[in-house]
């Protein structure tokens, strides 16, 4: 018996169109209708991949929950237990959300703006808390709805690299994702780009530097194979395989396009 875990970044947002082209982090950005299009054919895929969810885990983005939904409305499984976590949003972009990333790329310049957007160990300066994409006054990340799975406090949060965002994450990995893995179970994780690009680097010891070139499409599911067991640090049997890897080509090639100005 195998786990499976079917990963995915949400359907395309309205600011990753090529004429709008801005930094969302956390920034709560509506699907576009390509993006609600995309999510229905990722729960085609899905079904005709044979594969089942039985949990869903979501971020607190509404990109992230409304993609999860039609997905699994294709498949008639919206009915399955789903966990929603901060810790599955985006990685936080600081000052950069809601800027254009030509008008960032115009005031860094190359180097410094792909080191902000892809490198591993370097967050983007600080979100400013008068910014109306800061989320500290945001219910969604009220202290009262703390996870207890560590002390952190998502309100309080003023930009992450992708190593922070890793180390976020890992809590909610260990205690609540891996362990239905281990138990033969198919989970659903629909969230974003930079926390894919984080399970990749951890599931295939990819490098600080390879990471940098890895984009991740929005839209097409993902799906790792898990030996059962161990629940204490599951190991996928292989690399992670897109289920239709055309799309998937397409899709990576326009998110680095966003970044050439
Ligand atoms: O805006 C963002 O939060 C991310 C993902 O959409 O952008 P990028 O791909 O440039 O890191």
């Amino acid at each position: 018996m195998t786990g499976q875990l079917i990963i995915m970044r949400h359907g395309q947002s309205e600011w990753t169109l090529p004429d709008v082209n801005r930094f969302a982090g956390w920034a709560d950005v509506p699907l576009s209708a390509q993006g609600r299009e995309q999510a229905r054919q990722a729960g085609r895929l899905v079904r005709e991949a044979g594969l089942r969810p039985d949990l869903v885990f979501t971020s607190l983005l509404s990109r992230s929950i409304i993609s999860a939904n039609l997905l699994l409305d294709e498949i008639d499984r919206l009915w399955i237990p789903v966990e929603r976590s901060w810790r599955l949003n985006e990685r936080h972009y600081g000052a950069f959300q809601g800027q254009t990333r030509p008008a960032m790329l115009d005031r860094y310049g190359p180097e410094r703006f792909a080191t902000y957007r892809r490198s591993y160990d370097v967050a983007p300066p600080p979100i400013d808390s008068s910014s109306p994409y800061w989320q500290g006054s945001d219910p969604r990340y009220a202290a009262c709805r703390s996870d207890g799975l560590d002390d952190r406090n998502p309100a309080t949060i003023t930009s992450e690299s992708l190593r922070d965002l890793g180390e976020r994450l890992l809590p909610l990995w260990r205690a609540r994702i891996t362990p239905p893995l281990a138990q033969g179970r198919t989970v659903l994780v629909v969230t974003h780009g930079s926390v894919v690009r984080s399970v990749v680097k951890c599931l295939e010891g990819v490098s600080d530097q390879d990471i940098r070139s890895i984009n991740v499409p929005t839209g097409v599911p993902m799906v790792y194979d898990f030996q059962t067991g161990d629940a204490s640090a599951p190991h996928p049997n292989g690399p992670g395989r897109y289920l239709d890897p055309d799309a998937a080509r397409a899709g990576m090639e326009q998110v680095a396009a966003l970044g050439k100005g």
